[in-house]
C-alpha cells in the first residue's frame, strides 16, 4: 500500500518508547455487531490528496456549501438522495431507545472509584459503544463552544471561505471549511458543513484554518481541547481498569504526538429530511470522540442489532462519548466503535462539535500485548497508524470497512 498521502503533512516525529504493564485481561470479548460498510471513513482521516486539477467537466468535485443550497429552499439535487438499494434501508425515521442513553458521572467515576458507574460504563461499552458523561467541569465551556460555533457558520460565505478547505477553490485538504472529498460522480453527499480542524500536536496547528471570527473563537476552542483532554484521560483509565490493566496504559498509548481533531458540524434544515442524510453511517476512526450535541435539536441515530436508534437531544450539559476503530484495534476487539449517522429535519438547523482523539501516525496500532495471551490471541493485524489511516479511506472509498481487513 502507499503510504504516501495526507501523512505527508506531518514533519518527522519522535515515537516515544511505551510503558509495558504486566497484568492481562480477562475480559472476554463482545460478540459481534454489525458494521455498515460504507461509512467507515469521513473527511476525518482522509489523506491530503492533491488530484490533479479539476477540469471544466469535473466541477462535480467541487461541493456546494448546503448551507447555501438550504438557504435556496429547493428541493435538495439527486447527489444527496439516498437511493433505493441503500445497504441499511432508507428509513431514516429511528427507533426510541429501549432504555437511556446510560450517564455516567465523571467526578464520581474518576475520583471515587465508584464500582456503581464503573458497572455503568462496562455495561454501555459492551451495548451501545457510547454513553454520556456528566460532571465534567466543562459546562460552562460547552455553551461558549455551541455559541462561537453557530457565529461561525452564521457569517457570510465569504468569510467562511477564507478557511476553505479546497485550495485554489480545487484541490481537498483534509482541515478547513467545506464537505468531504468528492471522489466519483455517483458518491452520495451529506447535508452538513464543517469546520475541520487539527488541535493537537499543538505545534502542529495550522493556523491559517483557525477563523479570527468570531474573535473568541480560538481562545474557546484552545480552553475546550485543554479541558476535554482530561476527560478523555478519566475515561480511559477507567476502561483500562474494566479490562485489568494497569490503570495508564491506555492513557500512555497516547503520546505528545498523537493527533486530535475537532470537527464542527452544521447541519441546516432539509426540505427532504425522510431522503436525505445529515452524516452517512460510519465509525470514528480515531480512538474516542468526545462529542458535543445540539442540545436542543436531536439528529445522531446508532446501530444496534440492525436497529437505527435515535438519540434523544439533551440539555443538562453531558458530553457524549464513543468508541473509534483504532481502540476496537487496541482492545483486541473487546471494546467496538458504534455504527451511527445522524438525520436532517425539515425546520431546523442543528450543530455539533466533535473532538477526535487518534494515535501519533509514526505509532504501530494494534491489540495491546498486555490483552493477549493463549486462549485470547490477537484478532486484528499490526499497522503503522498513518497506513491505518491512508488504508482506512482507501477502504472506504470501496465501501468497506479497514478493520475487517485487520482481522487476523
Ligand atoms: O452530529 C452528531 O451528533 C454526530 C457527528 C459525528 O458522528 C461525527 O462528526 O463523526
Ligand atoms: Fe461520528
Amino acid at each position: 500500500m502507499s503510504s504516501c498521502g495526507w501523512w505527508l503533512v506531518y514533519s518527522l516525529m519522535t515515537v516515544r518508547t511505551e510503558k509495558k504493564t504486566t497484568s492481562s485481561c480477562l475480559v472476554q470479548p463482545l460478540p459481534s455487531r454489525e458494521h455498515n460498510s460504507q461509512g467507515d471513513g469521513e473527511d476525518l482521516d482522509q489523506p491530503r490528496k492533491y488530484p490533479r486539477s479539476p477540469m471544466a467537466d469535473e466541477s462535480w468535485r467541487l461541493p456546494n456549501s448546503v448551507q447555501q443550497l438550504a438557504a435556496t429552499g429547493q428541493e435538495p439535487s439527486g447527489r444527496y438522495l439516498l437511493r433505493e438499494d441503500e445497504p441499511l434501508g432508507r428509513n431514516l425515521a429511528g427507533a426510541e431507545m429501549p432504555e437511556a442513553v446510560p450517564v455516567i458521572d465523571l467526578g464520581l467515576l474518576s475520583a471515587s472509584n465508584d464500582a456503581d458507574e464503573a458497572a455503568k460504563l462496562r455495561s454501555a461499552l459492551q451495548t451501545w459503544g457510547f454513553f454520556q458523561v456528566s460532571n465534567h467541569g466543562m459546562e460552562a465551556l460547552m455553551d461558549s463552544v455551541m455559541t462561537t460555533s453557530r457565529e461561525f457558520f452564521r457569517l457570510p460565505i465569504e468569510e467562511k471561505r477564507k478557511y476553505s478547505n479546497l485550495i485554489d477553490g480545487k484541490h481537498f485538504q483534509i482541515e478547513g471549511y467545506g464537505n468531504d472529498q468528492v471522489k466519483t460522480q455517483d458518491q452520495r453527499l451529506d447535508w452538513s458543513d464543517r469546520l475541520h480542524l487539527k488541535v493537537e500536536p499543538e505545534d502542529e496547528r495550522n493556523l491559517a484554518h483557525w477563523p479570527i471570527h468570531p474573535e473568541s473563537f480560538r481562545d474557546v476552542l484552545h480552553e475546550y481541547t485543554l479541558k476535554s483532554k482530561r476527560i478523555k484521560d478519566d475515561i480511559l483509565r477507567a476502561m483500562a481498569k474494566l479490562l485489568d490493566l494497569e490503570e495508564d496504559c491506555l492513557v500512555n498509548q497516547f503520546s505528545d504526538r498523537a493527533l486530535t481533531y475537532a470537527r464542527f458540524n452544521y447541519y441546516p434544515p432539509c426540505p427532504r429530511p425522510d431522503l436525505v442524510l445529515g452524516i452517512k453511517p460510519h465509525s470514528d476512526v480515531f480512538a474516542l470522540t468526545v462529542l458535543l450535541m445540539d442540545k436542543d435539536v436531536a439528529g445522531l441515530q446508532v446501530l444496534r442489532d440492525g436497529t437505527w436508534y435515535s438519540v434523544p437531544a439533551v440539555s443538562n450539559y453531558t458530553l457524549m462519548i464513543n468508541v473509534g476503530v483504532t481502540m476496537e484495534i487496541m482492545t483486541n476487539g473487546v471494546f467496538r466503535g458504534p455504527v451511527h449517522r445522524v438525520v436532517t429535519n425539515a425546520e431546523k438547523e442543528r450543530m455539533s462539535v466533535a473532538v477526535f482523539y487518534g494515535m501519533d501516525p509514526e505509532k504501530e496500532i494494534g491489540p495491546i500485548a498486555d490483552m493477549l495471551n493463549e486462549e485470547q490471541p490477537a484478532r486484528y493485524r499490526k499497522m503503522k497508524n498513518k497506513d491505518f489511516l491512508v488504508a482506512h479511506y482507501e477502504y472506504f472509498t470501496r465501501g468497506e470497512r479497514v478493520v475487517d481487513a485487520l482481522r487476523i
